[in-house]
């Protein structure tokens, strides 16, 4: 447990937030819960106001830095390397070593932070459990309040779930995955939690908490003297590294343990920070344990950040894969990054799931996982995702028979060679069509992601692929995109070009089919109209959304005394 001796006499003094104890200045808006409340006590909430009275301002200057970045992308700049870090770049340093508990870390499975799948994912067989409060996550506050809830029972061993459908309990194995955890976005706030009359960073919530409450457990029982460890989403400059570190430096000064001892993988899942690795690497240079191609998000990035960039657009979502030309220099150019500096090179995600009632597409997506797998194995990967526990052995038997024994390549895949890639490789334009198919299935899978999100699931199977936030986001913005610039699409080989005419017919048709698919019965009582509406509403704004998230979060926003609230 963390110590009060940094914090002044006066900021723990005790004042009632709607049943809540906490410190002057913090107000909990989120309904109360007993359970809740031990999540939520007077000291965990000092430290978590702490960080954001000591970071807000920080966290302020980025995301104008970020609206200021966008800006110029819009009228025609593209990302590209600093100048003025080149030294940084050029100069030999290394990160501090990779812990021993954390070596390994040749397949990670991850999920959202919901009871039965955190321990399902801890007994995977996985050598990692990235437990999500990001893009596997609906952030409500029952979620992630539970979600805290869980990882402390999790850390302490004790976590049980009872399926009383089938009867069965399901309890950890003596083996288990080691957990990271990845707090949201710092784009994200926290509307149940004020602090000085403000919504609380939803980052600074997630990671406050989980370290609060774990940390001295973590360190014993999983992290052999070291951790916590975490993944941090969504990056887009070093200096939003330079934060975390802060933040990090703070949180082991008030647990009294040593400096280091917390550790992260940034996801490089933005197209400005693929020219920020170095620099990510050095502001996180004693906390890092390595980096991850966030493919799902960069390819969003890739769209947001091209926005206004008519000569730079996507072709259909299912035909930008990691063989791409960006897309591959972007994982060779991390590899090469990561292996110089010391640390984990991580691959990303194979969108396809197991097919439990058709033995031979279920073989067919295997056979494209362990393809996906064995070009990340051979490219110097140290370790990939998995998104369900079923692609675990398949994983698991790519990477094995890469590596062998050793527990990464860290020393023996230096990739060299990619240090010859250039901005222009990185920001090649991807090869394929545009199809009338590809607008209609956008369309079919962000209403229905929507939906689910809307009602409280992160992340979803459709059309036996798993969808969630980041893969949401690039059917989004690939129809804003189309029909902000008319875009002609191939239909059935004739051009048609997209408009609101179009589009109001597509979602017409693909409402009625998302009927026909899940039934009537679950369409009239889920939120398919209001994800319609939004989905709708956010494809064909003038100007495009910088999240999905952001403005679908005013909806699952429930303030009590029972009100519906808008940020
Ligand atoms: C772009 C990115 O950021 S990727 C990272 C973020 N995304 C994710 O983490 C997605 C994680 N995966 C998932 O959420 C799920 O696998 C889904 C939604 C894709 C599919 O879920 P379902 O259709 O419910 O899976 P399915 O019915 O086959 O599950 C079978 C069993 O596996 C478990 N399971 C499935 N996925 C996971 C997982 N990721 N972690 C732990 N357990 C899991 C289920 O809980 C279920 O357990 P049970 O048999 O004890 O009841
Ligand atoms: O977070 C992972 C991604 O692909 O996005
Ligand atoms: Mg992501």
């Amino acid at each position: 447990m963390g110590s009060l001796g940094m914090y002044s006499e006066s900021a723990v003094r005790k004042k009632s937030s709607r049943g809540y104890d906490v410190p002057e200045g913090v107000d909990i808006r989120g309904r109360y819960d007993e359970e809740f409340a031990r999540i939520l006590n007077k000291e965990a909430l000092l430290f978590v106001a702490d960080l954001q009275r000591t970071f807000r301002n920080h966290i302020r200057y980025s995301m104008e830095c970020r609206r200021e970045a966008k800006r110029r992308y819009n009228e025609g700049a593209v990302p590209g390397f600093d100048p003025a870090t080149k030294y940084i770049r050029e100069s030999e340093w290394t990160c501090a070593s990779v812990p021993p508990a954390v070596a390994d870390r040749r397949v990670e499975i991850t999920g959202p932070v919901e009871r039965k799948m955190i321990i399902n994912a801890l007994n995977s067989g996985a050598k990692v459990f990235m437990a999500d409060f990001e893009d596997a996550l609906s952030p409500n506050w029952e979620n992630l309040m539970r979600g805290q809830i869980n990882l402390k029972d999790a850390v302490d061993g004790t976590i049980s779930f009872h399926d009383k459908a089938r009867n069965k309990v399901y309890k950890l194995n003596d083996q288990t995955a080691k957990l990271f955890v990845r707090p949201r976005g710092w784009h994200l706030p926290e509307a149940h939690i004020f602090i000085d009359g403000e919504p609380a960073t939803g980052c600074l919530v997630d990671f406050g908490l989980y370290f609060f409450h774990n940390h001295a457990n973590f360190r014993r029982s999983q992290g052999q003297g070291s951790g916590p460890f975490f993944y941090l989403p969504k990056m887009e400059h070093s200096r939003e590294a330079k934060i975390w570190n802060s933040v990090f430096e703070r949180a082991e000064k008030m647990a009294g343990i040593e400096r280091g001892s917390i550790r992260a993988t940034v996801l490089i899942e933005t197209l400005p920070a693929v020219f920020q690795m170095d620099e990510i690497l050095y502001e996180l240079r004693d906390h890092s344990v390595g980096l991850n191609c966030g493919r799902w998000d960069y390819i969003f990035s890739y769209v947001k950040t091209f926005q206004a960039h008519l000569d730079r657009l996507l072709p259909d979502r299912v035909q930008v894969g990691m063989a791409q030309h960006f897309m591959r220099s972007y994982s060779d150019l991390l590899i090469r990054t990561c292996h110089r500096r010391g640390v984990h090179a991580m691959g990303g995600m194979a969108a396809q799931i197991p097919i439990r009632d058709d033995p031979k597409a279920n073989e067919m997506a295997l056979e494209l996982v362990r393809k996906d797998k064995l070009r990340e194995a051979k490219a110097g990967h140290d370790g990939t995702w998995a998104a369900h526990p079923g692609l675990i052995p398949a994983c698991m038997e790519v990477f094995t028979n890469s590596m062998g024994n050793a527990p990464n390549q860290i020393r023996s895949a230096r990739r060299d060679d990619a240090a010859n890639l250039t901005e222009d490789d990185l920001l090649q334009q991807p090869r394929g069509v545009r199809t009338l198919e590809g607008l209609r299935l956008n369309t079919r899978v962000g209403i229905q992601y929507l939906a689910a999100w809307l009602t409280g699931t992160g992340s979803v199977p459709l059309y036996n692929l798993m969808e969630d936030a980041a893969t949401a986001e690039i059917s989004r913005v690939q129809n804003w995109q189309w029909l902000k610039y008319g875009v002609e699409l191939d239909g059935d080989g004739l051009g048609v070009r997209v408009n609101k005419e179009l589009f109001a017919r597509v979602v017409e048709e693909e409402m009625e089919r998302i009927e026909r698919e899940v039934g009537k019965e679950k369409f009239r009582k889920g939120m398919y109209k209001e994800a319609c509406k939004m989905f709708t509403r956010q494809c064909t704004a003038p100007t495009l959304d910088d999240f999905l998230t952001l403005d679908a979060y005013n909806h699952i926003v429930i303030h009590h005394p029972r009100e519906l609230s808008r940020l």
